[in-house]
């Protein structure tokens, strides 16, 4: 049984990744202060569970506007909120040589941060989203393609254990209150996104996973197949493996194939019991 996530330390409600059902994420993107505003709060009547802001979408990024922001959309985001500065190579837009610095700014307001998994300051950036009691969600993406079912359980079984050795070592390096809190709120989220080129491959995703979870999962897993061809991943976590869907809201995907966070709340209310399970 994996060590479910609880998100949301920082608000009144928490919630957990990975227990129960899968929790629905929606990217919050804006160049500026006014933006993050009035997209936040389309976000706050939609039936997301929690927000990821991509904070690699900011048009300016020193300090003092990183931080006004990051105190603005904490402001306007009631629910846990996940903070991601997907740098240029790795498929977002931020300077890599920002990176470090906007995640330094940020991690004091986030609940969580996204750190992918080839960044060269890993190890740093997952010490630092534990220093500030935030859930690290060690990430992989491939914006091009797929890659064959053993390599991409090859490659969960890496993360997993990046990720549980990190969280291990963070709790030797606290006082013991500390550790407890952490193991509580548990040592993060290993999440891979890759482009399906064709339903075979969006099935071979959601196969990977499913098997993954089933098997060797410690710590609750993201799945995703983006594209067309991997909708049915975003409609049906579960079927990944996944404890978690990514949706977009008034139109502002962060990523090919997300579907409106209204339109799957109400597809799920319809389809009933079959829904997320
Ligand atoms: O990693 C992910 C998943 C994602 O790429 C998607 O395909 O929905 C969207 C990103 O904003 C997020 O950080």
């Amino acid at each position: 049984m994996a060590m479910p996530a609880v998100i949301g330390q920082k608000i009144h409600t928490p919630i957990a990744i990975g227990n129960g059902r899968p929790a629905m994420i929606c990217p919050l993107q804006g160049e500026n202060a006014s933006q993050l505003v009035s997209r936040a709060r389309k976000i706050e009547i939609s039936p997301a569970d929690v927000v990821e802001w991509r904070v690699d979408t900011l048009a300016e990024r020193d300090p003092g506007v990183v931080r006004g922001a990051a105190q603005v959309v904490r402001r306007e985001v009631q629910r846990p909120l996940i903070a991601t500065f997907r740098s240029t190579g790795e498929g977002g837009q931020g300077d890599p040589a920002d990176s470090q610095r906007v995640y330094e700014t940020v991690a004091p307001i986030a609940d969580a941060l996204d750190v992918e998994y080839s960044h060269a300051a890993r190890p740093e950036l997952l010490e630092l989203a534990y220093s500030h009691e935030a859930v690290p969600v060690l990430s992989y993406h491939n914006f091009e393609r797929a890659e064959s079912a053993d390599a991409l359980l090859d490659r969960l079984e890496r993360m997993q254990t990046c990720l549980v050795r990190a969280g291990e070592q963070a709790c030797q390096d606290m006082p013991a209150d500390q550790a407890q809190a952490l193991r509580d709120r548990g040592y993060g989220v290993v999440k891979v996104a890759l482009t399906a080129r064709n339903e075979m491959e969006a099935l071979m995703i959601m196969a990977a996973g499913c098997q993954f979870e089933r098997t060797k999962a410690r710590l609750p897993l993201i799945v995703v197949a983006m594209g067309r061809h991997g909708i049915v991943s975003r409609a049906f976590p579960r079927n990944a493996g996944s404890s978690a869907t990514f949706v977009s809201a008034d139109g502002q995907a962060s990523a090919p194939g997300q579907i409106d966070a209204h339109a799957l709340a109400d597809f799920y209310a319809r389809i009933g019991k079959i829904a997320l399970y």
